[in-house]
């Protein structure tokens, strides 16, 4: 774990200790957009069209918000367009490393570079910030489009309609309004609030952070014991964000950072959102347990200092859920 500086590797961890032993995420730097014509996006500069094959997506299969955009790609069908490269799932002294030496890793076939910070350097050689994944690079250019994944998503879900993408509208405009309402808490106190119970190192800080995470939850359950998903029967972008950390609830959260008063079993709701959405085609590929687990229980030694991975819970995602009981699925633009 560290961060670049000024162009400089340096292995630090998080610092709570300026925040009273609060964890806080660091803004993403690069907020370019891939456009169809490569027009400027909300942010940033244009000059990135939508071309088969010219963008390269950078992720990790432990990270919830790599995997955001993995699933975005998969239900927009373009694997065949934008290739992917995955690190190794250890983030330890030199960050994220393009090693090949676990199952599913690929190392880095476009440049040959071992570790992640190298590609930041190679977009910006002073560049000061973390580095992350998910990154989409752009082939031609030679440089880094987005790190942020929230952005990633809403390009592959239009920016590529005109050159193959699958149809279907995650983020309807119609719904944009309803999507970010849900969208806001999801992310600050369920996507990010149990990395704000896990990395605490203050009781205070733990309590808060776990208290807005089960209450949010509480009530995301309620939600999707009256419609389908998180916005009516309308498939969003919003339940895929949702879901990325639904799936390593169980299996890593409940132990590992310590959200432990109800497992995502334990709400019949949202279990059924997990499984329906694991079920849907492309997506169960996305899924790498050992990359999570061993992401997670070996790569943060102050939460964990003997890396010992917990046995897990029994899951079958593949089990028969229930949620066509509140009405058919509508995905937009299909
Ligand atoms: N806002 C970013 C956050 C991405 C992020 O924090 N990724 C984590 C992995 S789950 C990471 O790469 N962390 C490395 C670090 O913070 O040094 C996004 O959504 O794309």
């Amino acid at each position: 774990m560290g961060l670049l500086v000024e162009g400089q590797w340096q292995d630090k961890w998080y610092d709570t200790k300026s925040t009273g032993g609060h964890f806080k995420r660091s803004e993403s730097q690069f907020r370019n957009w891939v456009t169809a014509e490569g027009e400027a996006g909300p942010t940033g500069e244009g000059g990135f069209p939508a071309e088969s094959g010219r963008y390269h997506l950078y992720v990790s299969y432990a990270c919830p918000w790599a995997h955001r955009a993995l699933v975005m790609r998969a239900w927009k069908g373009l694997e065949k367009h934008i290739d992917v490269s995955v690190v190794h799932p250890l983030m330890l002294e030199h960050g994220w490393e393009l090693r090949e030496d676990f199952p599913g890793a690929t190392g880095d076939p476009l440049y040959g570079l071992d570790k992640l910070y190298q590609l930041y350097l190679k977009a910006d050689g002073k560049y000061t910030g973390r580095v992350t994944v998910p990154v989409l690079w752009d082939k031609q250019r030679e440089t880094i489009v987005s790190n942020e994944s929230a952005d990633i998503i809403r390009m592959f879900n239009s920016a590529f309609d005109g050159v193959g993408a699958r149809p279907g509208d995650y983020y309807p405009s119609d719904l944009r309004e309803q999507i970010e309402a849900v969208n806001s808490p999801v992310y600050e106190k369920v996507n990010n609030g149990v990395y704000k119970a896990g990395f605490a190192t203050g009781q205070q800080a733990y309590d808060e952070a776990v208290q807005a995470l089960f209450g949010t939850l509480d009530e995301l359950e309620e939600r999707l014991g009256k419609s389908r998903y998180l916005v009516g029967n309308t498939l969003t972008e919003a339940d895929l964000r949702l879901w990325t950390t639904l799936v390593r609830f169980d299996p890593v959260y409940v132990t590992h950072f310590k959200c432990d008063r109800r497992r995502i079993a334990d709400y019949p709701n949202l279990s059924g959102l997990l499984r329906e959405l694991y079920q849907l085609p492309g997506v169960a590929g996305s899924v790498d347990m050992d990359h999570i687990r061993n992401h997670y229980f070996r790569s943060h030694p102050t939460v964990n200092p003997h890396g010992i991975i917990s046995i897990g819970p029994e899951q079958d995602l593949s089990a028969a859920h229930d949620r066509d009981r509140l009405g058919e699925r509508e995905i937009r633009g299909v």
